[in-house]
C-alpha cells in the first residue's frame, strides 16, 4: 500500500540563553526554535528545525512568520504526499513556494529523518555517506565583556570543549573592536585559534583598515565584514590580505555560491543548512566550494539539537573542512530538548549515529516550552 504523510505538525518553541549574546545585529536572551514534525503512515515521524537569529534582525524570515508560512502553505502540499520521494516533494514544494529558504530546510530535514528511519539509515548515509564521526566545534565568545570572554575561553580549554573562538564584533569602533581581539589573542595565544565575524558591520574603507589591523593582531578569520550583496567588496578584501575572508550571510544557497565562487568573492565559505535551502542544498554549496578551491567551514543559525544534528550529518559528508565547524547551538541553551542530549567531547560533537537523525525530542519538555503551552508550574523533569 502507498506511503503517505498523514500529519504535519509545527510549533513555536522557546528557550533561554545562558547569557545573553551580544551580535552587532541584535543580542539574543533567548532562542526560537520552529520545530516542524511529519507524520507517515508506515509509523516512521521525522523532525525537522526552523530557527534563525533575533527575530527578523538576521534573516528575512521571522519564527512567527515561518510558522505561519508552514501552516498556511507547506501543510496543504505536505499533507497527502509520498514520503518515501523527498527530492520530488522538495521539488514540488519549491515550484509552489518562493524563498522561505530557512522553513524549506525544516521540512526537507524532517522527510530525511522519517527516510532514515525506514531504511534504518543515518541522514549522513542518505546524504552519500559521512568521511568524520566527529565535527570540531568553535564556541563564540559574546559577552559583550573582553574580561568575562577571557574567562569564558580559559573555562572551554581547560574543559576540552572548544579550542576555536569566534568573537563578534562590528557593534563599537573599529579600533576598540580590533583591542578586544587584540587582548583576547594576547591571553589566549597559540593556545586557540581567534577569528572574528562582523555580521556585515563595515563598509569597505573600515573593513579595510580593520582587517589590516586583525591580520597584525594574530586573528586567523574574519567572516562578513561587508554586506552580503557586497561581492566586489568581498573580492576586494580576499585579494588584497592573507588572512581568509569567509562569507556567511552572503550566500542563500548554490545560486550565490556560485556567484561567489566565480567571482572569487570569498577564501572560505561558511555553509549552513538554513541559508542554504535544506541539508541537500547545503552539500551542494559545499560541492562548489570544492570545485571552485574555497575552503569550507560548517556553520549555524544558532539552532537547537534537530537543526545542529541535521547539520552535523550534512557537515560530516564533506570532502574538506579546513576552517572546522561552529555547531555549539545547544550548548548556549539553558535546556535540553532531547532524550538524549548530543555528545560533546575532545573539542568535537560526535555526529549521531542512529537512523535519521539520530535524535529523539524529549516530548514532556517540548510540550512544557512550546509557547503555546499552558503552564500551570516549573518544569520539575520526569
Ligand atoms: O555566524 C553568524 O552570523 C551567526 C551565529 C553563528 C554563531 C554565532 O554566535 O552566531
Ligand atoms: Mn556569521
Amino acid at each position: 500500500m502507498a506511503i503517505t504523510i498523514d500529519a504535519f505538525e509545527t510549533c513555536l518553541v522557546d528557550l533561554p540563553t545562558i547569557r545573553p549574546h551580544v551580535l552587532s545585529v541584535a543580542t539574543m536572551r533567548q532562542q526560537t526554535m520552529v520545530l516542524v514534525t511529519v507524520r507517515c503512515s508506515d509509523g516512521t515521524t521525522g523532525v525537522g528545525e526552523a530557527t534563525t537569529i533575533g527575530g527578523l534582525s538576521y534573516g528575512e524570515e521571522s519564527p512567527e512568520g515561518m510558522k505561519l508560512a508552514l501552516d498556511t502553505y507547506f501543510a496543504p502540499l505536505v499533507l497527502g504526499a509520498d514520503p518515501t520521494r523527498p527530492a520530488e516533494l522538495m521539488d514540488r514544494l519549491n515550484r509552489a513556494i518562493a524563498g522561505n529558504r530557512f522553513s524549506k530546510c525544516a521540512v526537507e530535514t524532517a522527510l530525511l529523518d522519517a527516510m532514515g528511519q525506514r531504511v534504518g539509515l543515518p541522514m549522513s548515509e542518505l546524504l552519500g555517506g559521512r568521511r568524520r564521526e566527529s565535527l570540531p566545534v568553535a564556541w563564540t565568545l559574546a559577552s559583550g565583556d573582553t574580561a568575562k570572554d577571557i574567562d569564558e575561553a580559559e573555562r572551554m580549554l581547560a574543559e576540552r570543549r572548544h579550542n576555536i573562538f569566534k568573537l563578534k564584533i562590528g557593534k563599537r569602533s573599529v579600533a576598540d573592536d580590533v583591542a578586544h581581539v587584540a587582548a583576547i589573542k594576547r591571553a589566549l595565544g597559540d593556545r586557540a585559534s581567534v577569528r572574528v565575524d562582523v555580521n556585515r558591520a563595515w563598509d569597505e574603507a573600515s573593513a579595510t583598515r580593520g582587517v589590516a589591523m586583525l591580520e597584525a593582531a594574530g586573528c586567523d578569520l574574519v567572516e562578513q565584514p561587508v554586506d552580503a550583496h557586497l561581492r566586489g567588496a568581498m573580492a576586494r578584501l580576499s585579494q588584497r590580505f592573507t588572512i581568509p575572508i569567509m562569507a556567511d550571510e552572503s550566500l542563500t544557497g548554490p545560486a550565490s555560491a556560485f556567484d561567489f565562487a566565480a567571482g572569487a568573492a570569498a577564501d572560505v565559505f561558511a555553509v549552513k543548512i538554513a541559508q542554504s535551502g535544506g541539508p541537500k542544498a547545503a552539500c551542494a554549496v559545499a560541492a562548489i566550494a570544492e570545485a571552485a578551491g574555497v575552503a569550507l567551514y560548517g556553520g549555524t543559525m544558532l539552532e537547537g539539537p534537530v537543526g545542529t544534528a541535521a547539520s552535523a550529518h550534512a557537515f560530516s559528508t564533506f570532502a574538506h573542512l579546513s576552517f572546522q565547524t561552529e555547531l555549539f547551538g545547544p550548548l548556549l541553551l539553558t535546556e535540553e530538548i532531547l532524550e538524549e542530549p548530543l555528545a560533546y567531547a575532545d573539542f568535537g560533537l560526535k555526529v549521531p549515529d542512529g537512523p535519521g537523525l539520530g535524535v529523539r525530542l524529549d516530548a514532556d519538555k517540548v510540550a512544557f516550552f512550546r509557547r503555546d503551552a499552558v503552564r500551570k508550574t516549573h518544569y520539575a523533569g520526569a
